[in-house]
């Protein structure tokens, strides 16, 4: 026993030795919360408590293995259940989907899954998208699910205009899932804590079961999260969570600071413990963490010190561009390297989107530096992959619609997109899966008799598939692959070296479905893969031990540490986030994110920004953030060449524009060629996005884009392309159509330009052609200039 108290502070130490009844750990970053969790642990076991009885819940999947690990060290084999969220109310639905009408192989319908359902859901409702685009359908129905609001609830309330239309698709979209036997990941928590609201006897069977639950990060719980564990610890209230109310950046998804905020209303007897001793970092960089943070309104000041040496100052550095940027990070990694000060796992480099990592992962790949980034999620987007995942989604639970609709003609069959129409309205019609649909082809008029006879051939090779259902995964992969006539797409890109070709990357699934098998040998089932798979979150790549330079975004560093730490384009727009600047309270969240990436680092922290910076194509001013005014600028270390340092001090003085808008591409001015970041900006999701699918490498994804910015960047392409299109095309810019020049159009052929007017989108051209004049909008005219 004395082991495990030995290194712990005695406030530590009375959290760890808390055994029953509500316990708060109520303290800021680097404080030992997590130490105290998994030491805890260990005691209870020490304890005699049944490792069965112990439940710990996390928000990422890398922090309940991290957590496995320390707990392991500590108490060698024991078996606590230890995950996210998501995964043990995944497990808790899986036994008892029955009271929610579902069956026990649900699937879970990952984010795109849950979009084309959405899709479909707002088509079958038929409302009318004028005032509510399907994003902020789908956000208002999240919310609602994540407040544990049914679609009943809904009913005659008086709701904005977005939410009124909202709550008609809900019920809706709530019943093609129930009929595809699916859940979308709010419905994970939503069903599990109307569970155990409605059925008394199975909460308090639970509840005795997980007598003791753990919750790490608990300042990011949603109301649906706040519900389970709550309804999990009414006869045993042995729950103990640690939080930080500055760490709270979740808001955007339901989390709400109430919840740590109320606990001690919630249970009166709590043992409340502060730690104020800080273990992680330099005095001198919770210094600036802690000037950062005061700015906050809605917060409790926390006093926190810390024993560590004084160390480097922080350093502030302003590069002229982003391409400087990723050059002067790199080259300083190299050289902490080779002059043996560091290892390449030292380092991590955060960013407020996944899309700024493209210039430093350039940078260090001409260095030789290894790097990972960790979006674990990315993987299992490709299209190959999400292809023969959505196979063993079909075999694993036949009423998978959104499934079905994407492997019935993939590979090519010749079953067209209006065949799989008349599937999806005769399967909505008799309310039957579309498989089952597909089986009565035959009954379906509409159907031209070729592809009913392809439809057919089509349910027998599933048939064959499905007879595979419980054999191992690999075998399943494998003769899928073959049966399907996948090999046959495969070899075609089969001389492709890439280490991203379809083919490498069907071998990388195979190799995870082998791990699996092995890993498995008793209870690996398709229900139980599919679910990792689905529950797959962004650090899940991440491999602490291997000697790699480290990138992430900043949501994805909560709860780690490294000794280097770069955060780069701490810029307005970009830190705080353009979309968050018309709320206070979501600028603060921004405050707050900024303080969870200074205080990851231990030694060393780098904060940079710069004069100009390629946004999507377009090399353009940017402005420093706001939020650097904030720090203790006296006692942090400039590096900034002369231009840099005016235009700094330049751009503090001048008071923000009204409009927080991002910068949009000048259509008419720049010469550069357009391009579109499509990575998806996986944390806004309520924010209007540009959406470019290519149906062909289906290497589509949202781009942050603003609506305006949307609209200019299409009307300037003339209309939506291929992705890989989009990112090597230049479009005319518009200035080149002067009066006088020729022009070719698709109809009118051959004319020329008698007059031009407006500007922007409004630019307009008189154009004379044989049969007479007509005037084009010049962004939308599909005109080509001849030279
Ligand atoms: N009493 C202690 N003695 C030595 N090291 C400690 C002690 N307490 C914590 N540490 C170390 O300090 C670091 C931070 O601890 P931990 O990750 O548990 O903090 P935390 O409060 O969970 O931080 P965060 O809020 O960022 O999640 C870890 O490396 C941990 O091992
Ligand atoms: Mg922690």
């Amino acid at each position: 026993m004395a082991g495990l108290l030995d290194q712990l502070t005695q406030p530590q130490r009375d959290a760890v030795t808390h055994v029953d009844g509500p316990l708060l750990i109520l303290a800021g970053p680097g404080s030992g919360k997590t130490r105290v969790v998994t030491h805890r642990i260990a005691h209870l076991l020490e304890q005699g408590i049944p490792a069965w009885q112990i439940a710990a819940l996390t928000f990422t999947n890398k922090a309940a293995e991290e957590m496995g690990h320390r707990v392991n060290a500590l108490a060698p084999g024991a078996k606590v259940w230890m995950g996210t969220f998501h995964r043990f109310c995944a497990q808790l639905l899986r036994r008892h989907a029955a009271l929610v009408g579902l069956a026990e192989n649900y699937s879970i319908y990952d984010t795109s899954d849950s979009k084309q359902a959405m899709k479909h859901a707002i088509a079958a409702a038929g409302v009318s998208l004028t005032h509510a685009s399907p994003e902020k359908i789908a956000s208002s129905i999240s919310r609602s699910k994540n407040r544990l609001v049914t679609p009943e609830m809904l009913q005659g309330q008086s709701l904005g205009p977005v939410e009124a239309i909202a709550a008609k698709v809900y019920p809706v979209y709530q019943q093609h899932l129930l009929t595809a036997n699916a859940v979308d990941f709010d419905d994970l928590l939503f069903h599990v804590a109307n569970l155990l609201r409605y059925n008394p006897e199975l909460r308090s069977d639970l509840d005795a079961k997980f007598r003791y639950i753990l919750v790490d990060e608990y300042q990011d719980t949603n109301l649906a999260q706040y519900a389970i564990v709550r309804a999990l610890s009414i006869d045993h209230p042995n729950l103990a969570v640690t939080g930080d109310p500055d760490q709270s950046i979740y808001g955007w998804r339901g989390a709400d600071i109430k919840n740590i905020l109320d606990f001690e209303k919630d249970y009166p007897s709590v043992t409340t413990v502060r730690l104020e001793q800080n273990y992680r970092s330099t005095p001198n960089i919770l210094r600036v963490a802690d000037q950062l943070i005061r700015h906050n309104r809605r917060r409790k000041q926390k006093n926190l010190f810390t024993d560590n040496p004084e160390g480097q100052p922080v350093v502030l550095r302003i590069f002229e561009s982003g391409f400087d940027e990723a050059d002067g990070i790199a080259d300083d990694i190299v050289n902490a390297i080779a002059r043996g000060d560091a290892t390449a796992n030292d380092f991590a480099i955060f960013c407020r989107i996944n899309a700024m990592t493209r210039s430093l992962e350039h940078a260090l790949r001409n260095r030789g530096v290894p790097y990972q980034i960790i979006n674990g999620v990315e993987f299992y987007q490709r299209k190959e992959i999400k292809d023969l995942l959505a196979y063993l989604h079909l075999i694993n639970n036949p009423c998978h619609d959104v499934a079905l609709a994407r492997v019935i003609n993939t590979p090519t069959r010749g079953i067209g997109a209006k065949s799989i129409e008349h599937l999806r309205s005769f399967a909505e019609l008799n309310r039957i899966p579309m498989l089952e649909a597909a089986r009565r082809a035959s009954e379906i008029r509409e159907l031209a008799k070729r592809s009913a006879t392809m439809i057919a051939k089509f349910v027998s090779l599933y048939d064959r598939l499905a007879t595979k259902a419980t054999a191992p995964l690999e075998e399943i992969l494998r003769f899928l692959v073959t049966e399907s006539g996948y090999a046959t797409y495969l070899e075609n890109s089969a001389n492709d070296q890439d280490e991203n070709s379809p083919l490498a990357n069907v071998d990388e699934l195979i190799t995870a479905a082998v791990e699996f098998d092995r890993r498995h040998p008793d209870d690996g089932s398709l229900d139980a893969f599919l679910e990792q798979v689905a529950l797959v979150s962004d650090t899940d790549a991440f491999e602490e031990s291997s000697e790699r330079v480290t990138m992430m975004t900043l949501h994805a560093s909560k709860g780690l540490e490294f000794p280097r730490v770069f955060l780069i384009g701490v810029e307005d727009d970009m830190l705080p986030h353009a979309r968050s600047k018309e709320d206070e309270s979501q600028v603060e969240e921004e405050r707050r994110l900024l303080f969870v990436g200074i205080t990851r680092a231990k030694e060393f922290l780098q904060l940079s920004c710069c004069k100009r910076r390629s946004i999507r194509g377009d090399f353009r001013p940017v402005i420093p953030s706001p939020f650097l005014n904030e720090l203790p600028l006296q006692e942090i270390e400039r590096i900034e060449t002369k231009v840099a340092r005016d235009w700094f001090n330049e751009d503090f003085d001048q008071s923000y524009p009204d409009s927080w808008d991002l910068p949009e591409i000048d259509v008419e001015q720049s010469t550069a060629p357009l391009s579109v970041a499509i990575e998806p900006d996986e944390f806004n999701q309520d924010v209007p996005s540009v959406e470019l699918t290519d149906d062909s490498t289906d290497t589509g994804g949202t781009s942050s884009v603003q609506e305006k910015g949307k609209k200019r960047l299409i009307s300037a392409l003339g209309s939506l392309k291929t992705a890989s299109d989009l990112l090597t095309e230049t479009p005319t810019p518009l200035t080149a159509y002067r009066e006088g020049a020729q022009v070719r159009h698709q109809q009118y052929g051959e004319g020329t330009i008698v007059s031009v007017t407006g500007r922007g989108p409004k630019r307009t051209a008189t154009i004379r052609f044989d049969d007479g004049d007509h005037n084009f909008r010049l962004a939308f005219a599909k005109l080509e200039l001849v030279q």
